[in-house]
């Protein structure tokens, strides 16, 4: 398999004064390149520390990641992060915000400014490249985020709950744009979600976590029917259902 990400043996243990917890625990997974998979789990198996991880936010206790064939040794523009906060700075244009972390690489070129406005206008954004934040609804700011995650041209986007502060209808309609603007950019990407049927419709596979201390418990191959349709009509097709009910009976029927 040609890997995006390889997680090896990885063990987190936090030490604080008061204990040590085992967060996570012999980890190994490998993410093809331009696959999607998600990781879901009981609240506190270790997903959040995963993906900082791999994004090089923690080195972890033991073990390694790669991606795209490098040791992650520490933050690097080759990891995009997108999380259930927009982190938008209230006082920067919608624009000055797209840009942002091609700033704070030290990457913004003339070009690369014509690739941020390249993708406003893709992400329908163009005509509010001056306005600020407060100015625009929660679902747009999301799409702000995007905009700045890609414009680094990271190989690998992780995405922590993004959609999970939005309400449904705006949900729905930023899952089917993340799909396809990843596809069409042949990106990969690790979705970490508690909502089932998001990581059914999104995802090319579903890696599932037990808690205590987090460990991979199982993984759900997305049948290519699901696969190949965009998240609001991947809903619609029969095999869904039966799948959320297998996944949702692992659980016990409880949260994910
Ligand atoms: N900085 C930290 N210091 C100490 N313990 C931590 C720290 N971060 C996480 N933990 C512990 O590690 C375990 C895994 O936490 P983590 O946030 O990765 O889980 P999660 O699956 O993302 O949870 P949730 O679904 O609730 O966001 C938990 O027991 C948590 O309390």
């Amino acid at each position: 398999m040609d890997s995006a990400v390889t997680v090896n043996h990885v063990t987190q243990v936090y030490v604080t004064e008061e204990r040590a917890t085992l967060a996570v625990q012999g980890i190994d997974f490998a993410i093809a390149r331009g696959e999607f998979v998600s990781l879901i789990g009981p609240s506190g198996c270790g997903k959040t520390t995963l993906l900082s991880i791999i994004a090089g936010l923690i080195r972890p206790t033991a073990g390694t990641v790669t991606v795209a064939g490098n040791p992650v040794n520490g933050p690097s523009t080759r990891v995009g992060y997108m999380l259930q906060q927009d982190y938008l700075f209230p006082w920067r244009t919608i624009e000055a915000n797209a840009c942002m972390g091609l700033e704070i690489a030290g990457l913004l070129t003339k070009e690369k400014k014509q690739g941020v406005l390249h993708l406003l206008e893709e992400m329908g954004l163009y005509s509010f490249k001056d306005y600020y934040p407060s100015q625009l609804s929660g679902g747009m700011r999301q799409r702000v985020a995007l905009v700045r995650t890609l414009a680094t041209e990271p190989e690998l986007l992780l995405l922590d709950e993004p959609f999970s502060a939005l309400d449904y209808q705006t949900k729905l309609q930023l899952e089917d744009l993340v799909v396809e603007t990843l596809q069409a950019k042949k990106k990969t990407a690790l979705l970490v979600t508690h909502d089932i049927s998001e990581a059914i419709a999104m995802s090319d596979r579903i890696i599932v976590l037990d808690p205590n201390p987090g460990r991979m418990r199982q993984e759900f191959h997305i049948p290519e029917e699901i696969r190949t349709s965009v998240p609001f009509e991947a809903r619609e097709l029969p095999g869904f259902h039966a799948l959320f009910r297998l996944i949702w009976q692992e659980f016990g029927g409880h949260e994910a």
